[in-house]
């Protein structure tokens, strides 16, 4: 499944029982030329506190607390398969538990809306040790070069950078080098961000674990706080990636909701072991 281009293969753990390695199998499938190919996988298994509970994978890997476009289609998957029949719904994620409302259209799920909760802007919780509570706008010296950051977290941590046009030397060049930077004791998701207007920007990422995918759904909605405390953007975005767009809303109540497509691309096996 993909949301705005962003791919993962998605297991069902209500039906099949987990890989027994983890890791290697997220690294095996998400190979794009000997697996499936993916930026990684999910799983989604049954909650104790919600409808169902979602865990992700990086290609390399390594679990990640969240993952705003994998939501979406954990969401869409356990609607369109049976699996919950209501239309409003509740993920548990290394974040916590999300309500998400699905767009429907003759029982299949299109688009869907999440609340993706508050943004997390202590710096040792997001966690970074980047001076400043939030780290907005502070100075990092990375592949060379002096950058303005601004660093949220949406669970997982993202790592902002303003910039007037964006390209493959920013992804490629910098990104990694952000994602490793020793002032991320966990490494970081870093997004390049072009604002358009104060109401839409245009995102490239290097995401922490899988490098450059054509969306992160976690880093738009980082970025658009990112936008609004540096006094760029206001707190309704419409956010331009690779695959698609997101339409974003930081709320008065300090809550951030994202809405986007979720999309079923194709169903198989998998030879395990
Ligand atoms: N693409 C995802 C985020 C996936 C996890 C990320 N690479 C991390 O390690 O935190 C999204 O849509 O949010």
């Amino acid at each position: 499944m993909h949301g705005a281009g962003n791919d993962y293969v998605y297991v069902n753990c209500f039906d099949e029982q987990p890989p027994a390695d983890i890791t290697a199998t997220a690294i095996a499938m998400s190979d794009r030329h000997k697996g499936i190919g993916a930026d990684g996988l999910i799983l989604i298994c049954p909650s104790e506190q919600a409808d169902a509970r979602m865990r992700m994978f990086n290609a390399d890997g390594s679990e990640s607390e969240m993952c705003g476009n994998g939501i979406r289609c954990v969401a869409k998957y356990v609607y369109d398969h049976g699996i919950c029949s209501q239309e409003n719904l509740k993920i548990e994620t290394g974040n916590g538990v999300l309500d998400l409302q699905l767009e429907v259209s003759g029982s299949i799920a299109h688009r869907v809306r999440v609340n993706m909760g508050r943004p997390i802007l202590k710096s040792s919780d997001i966690p970074t040790s980047l001076a400043g509570d939030p780290p907005v706008n502070v100075p990092l010296h990375v592949a060379g070069r002096d950058l303005m950051v601004t660093c949220v977290s949406m669970g997982n941590p993202h790592c902002i950078t303003f910039i007037d046009e964006l390209s493959d030397e920013w992804v490629y060049g910098v990104g990694p080098e952000i994602e490793n930077h020793p002032a991320f004791p966990n490494r970081v998701n870093a997004e390049f961000i072009q604002v358009v207007s104060p109401t839409e920007i245009n995102m490239r990422v290097w995401e922490r674990g899988s490098g450059e995918t054509q969306a992160c759904g976690t880093g738009a909605c980082a970025s658009l706080v990112a936008g609004v405390l540096a006094g760029l953007t206001e707190r309704r975005v419409l956010c331009h990636l690779l695959g698609g767009d997101l339409e974003l809303e930081w709320s008065e109540t300090d809550e951030v909701f994202m809405t986007g497509e979720a999309v079923e691309v194709f169903h198989g096996k998998w030879p395990v072991g």
